[in-house]
């Protein structure tokens, strides 16, 4: 019997799974969606020739199976919260929002429900997880991003950054990722992944870079264990619809999905 899935903000990374969905993904039924803004979303589900409803958080729980959050780091709670108490899987890639609701776990545990934090747009999460079962000694990470994916960060736009008119790289951050990833939510929750996954969001270290001689979001690794030590580099294009989310992001969710039913799974 087919699994029944629901989308939660039918963005840049929601509508490229939804569409997934409903036409590669054998054993997973698109069931319904919420949205930011209903209109929005149903001419867009028009477009794409989807014939869902788009509902409340509370009824997606109700009636689906595993929840896809994709939402804007501010609206996680409100869909992860009756997800979770319901006994859902919810597949996110929102890092940066679990280090802020760290309890989030806790409705997990309680409710018999399942988060799944995808890698997002990052890699190296299986080798940085099975270092840290012994002991990693260290974490940094370096994020260049061109100027128009920074743009409407958190960050950039409360100081009133102006990063059109940059003609050398800027170091906009240095300090924990916990710390980056609260000051730039939607721009490196995948800092907040690598904490997670390693010696936790406080002890791992960031640099946030624009870089007007960028084209792509990058992000580069280094960690050095006492079981091995390991660096790694991804060069990510920006999407056209909102560039500082790279396009793996959404396939990285498709991947999290289809490896729910699959007879083989590779990777931790
Ligand atoms: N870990 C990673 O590698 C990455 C994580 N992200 C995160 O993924 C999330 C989605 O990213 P995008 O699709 O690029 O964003 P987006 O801005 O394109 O789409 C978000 C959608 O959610 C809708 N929305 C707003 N409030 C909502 C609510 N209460 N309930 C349901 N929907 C709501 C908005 O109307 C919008 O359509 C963000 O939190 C972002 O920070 C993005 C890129 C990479
Ligand atoms: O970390 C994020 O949220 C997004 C990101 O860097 C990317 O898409 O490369």
């Amino acid at each position: 019997m087919a699994q029944t899935v629901g989308i939660a903000g039918f963005g840049t990374i929601g509508t490229a799974v939804a569409t997934r969905i409903a036409r590669d993904l054998p054993g997973l039924e698109l069931l319904a969606i919420s949205a930011g803004r209903r209109d929005v979303a149903e001419t867009r589900l028009r477009s794409l020739d989807l014939t869902v409803p788009v509902v409340s958080a509370g009824e997606l729980a109700a009636s689906c199976d595993i929840i896809v959050e994709c939402a804007p780091t501010a609206a996680f709670l409100s869909i992860a919260e009756p997800a979770l108490a319901a006994g859902r899987t919810l597949i996110t890639v929102s890092g940066a929002a679990i280090l802020e609701h760290p309890g989030i776990v806790d409705v997990a545990r309680a409710g018999g429900g399942q988060i799944i934090l995808a890698t997002g747009a990052l890699l190296g999460l299986d080798a940085v997880r099975a270092a840290a079962e012994g002991v990693i000694h260290s974490v940094r990470m370096v994020t260049r991003k061109p100027p128009r994916s920074l743009r409407t960060a958190k960050y950039v736009v409360e100081n009133g950054i102006d990063l059109d008119s940059l003609a050398e790289p800027l170091l906009l951050f240095r300090g924990s990722a916990r710390e980056g990833a609260r000051a730039f939510p939607s721009n490196v929750n995948v800092a907040a992944a690598l904490g997670l996954a390693g010696i936790g969001a406080d002890r791992t270290e960031l640099e946030i870079w624009a870089d007007p001689t960028k084209l792509r979001n990058c992000h580069r690794i280094d960690v050095d264990a006492d079981s091995a030590r390991f660096g790694f580099e991804i060069e990510n294009i920006p999407t056209d619809e909102n560039p500082g989310t790279g396009r793996i992001t959404a396939l990285s969710m498709i991947a999290a999905l289809r490896a729910i039913r699959a007879p083989l799974r590779v990777g931790t």
